[in-house]
């Protein structure tokens, strides 16, 4: 409650800003990842038909993006065992990308085989987390990542790549932003038409986050970035306020390389990402949240959060906040009535 009356109280203030005006993005995409990073974190496993509910909800609330789940072992995040089921199983609405998760080859073919028409790769700037997580060194995964790229280009599917640890590791502490910067860069390289910096365990600032954007920066375009932020410190929004914001002053190439698959051509239209800050933004629905192998860490920054910070800077989402949010409501009843807690 305090939570919602101090943003309420700091939105006040910030709807007067005109977005153009201040450097804010006029438009910024949501790329909802509850399905997928919230409920692989969850003690319960949530039941499948449950989760294409989940997931056929959330479809109908204009998101343009949402993760779905995760191609791993189950060995490793049983909460995503019935990843088969969920992809093959949920309504597909015209406009609204689908990605899913896929560490390897095998987890490629096997999203394919599943009905995927996008997928996400991801490393990490720890080696510890990268080890931690799946299994081999940052080198070993983009040998992976790249034979991952290689068969989905073959294929028209667009990768998204996922940079883990990006403020701080749970295993190494801090994370020199120079690291993020070449990880990015090598997934951009290889094909990834966008580079998701996560704060995997939500030890991030306003300040951490705006030297380590500015890192990127130089390596690889603003338009190709978002972020990913969990609110262990309760820093997300702040965090995502920093980097939304223009960082004109640091930028370094505006385009290195082409990537095969840009987001202009993913997203449901076409918008102005240039001279603005970061126009993509990962988020959870109610917060959902949290990664198996980053213990401490708490559950994403809350997607109607998110909204409501948005539309109070006049900031288009082109999404319902009302229906999100009525939604996260009712998923949360819904995961409370089979004895699921969130
Ligand atoms: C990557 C592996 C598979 C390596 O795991 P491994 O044990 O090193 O793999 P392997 O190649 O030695 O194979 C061992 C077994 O796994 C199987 N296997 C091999 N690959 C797959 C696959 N794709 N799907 C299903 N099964 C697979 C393979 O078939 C074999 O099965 P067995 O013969 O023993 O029955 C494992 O470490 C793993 O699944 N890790 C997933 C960890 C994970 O999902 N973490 C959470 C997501 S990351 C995250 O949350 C961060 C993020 C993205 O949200 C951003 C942020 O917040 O920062």
């Amino acid at each position: 409650m305090i939570h919602f009356l101090v943003t309420t109280l700091n939105l006040l203030k910030l709807s007067e800003v005109e977005p153009q005006a201040s450097g804010l993005p006029e438009y910024i995409k949501i790329v909802e990842v509850g399905p997928r990073d919230g409920l692989q974190n969850e003690k319960m496993i949530v039941p499948t038909d449950t989760k294409i509910e989940f997931i056929n909800q959330l479809s109908k609330t204009g998101l343009p993006a949402i993760e779905v789940t995760s191609f791993v072992s189950s060995k490793w995040v049983p909460q995503m065992a019935d990843h088969k089921e969920v992809m093959s199983g949920i309504e597909r609405h015209p406009g609204v990308q689908y990605p899913v998760l896929t560490p390897n080859l095998q987890g490629f073919h096997s999203a394919i085989a599943a009905g995927a028409t996008e997928v996400s790769v991801f490393g990490a700037a720890s080696e510890s987390f990268s080890k931690m997580n799946i299994n081999c060194s940052i080198e070993e995964s983009m040998e992976r990542f790249e034979e991952v790229t290689k068969s989905a280009r073959n294929m028209n599917i667009p990768v998204r790549g996922y940079v883990s640890c990006a403020l701080g590791c749970p295993y190494e502490g801090n994370v020199v932003p120079d690291k993020v910067a070449e990880v990015s860069k090598r997934l951009y390289s290889m094909g990834c038409y966008e580079i998701s910096l996560g704060d995997t365990i939500g030890v991030g600032t306003p300040g951490s986050m705006k030297k380590m954007l500015e890192a990127v920066m130089k390596e690889i375009p603003l338009s190709a970035l978002a972020v990913h932020c969990h609110d262990t410190y309760g820093q997300a929004l702040a965090n995502i306020l920093t980097a939304i914001q223009s960082l004109n002053a640091s930028r370094g190439k505006e385009k290195t390389e082409e990537p095969s698959l840009t987001r202009e051509t993913q997203s449901p239209e076409s918008h102005t990402y240039h001279d603005m800050g970061v126009a993509v933004v990962d988020s959870s629905v109610a917060g959902l949240g949290g990664c198996p192998y980053a213990k401490g860490a708490t559950g994403n920054v809350a997607t109607e959060d998110v909204i409501y910070m948005l539309n109070g800077l006049g900031i288009n989402t082109h999404l319902d906040s009302q229906h999100l949010t009525a939604t996260s409501w009712k998923e949360q009843q819904a995961f409370r009535d089979r004895n699921i807690i969130i």
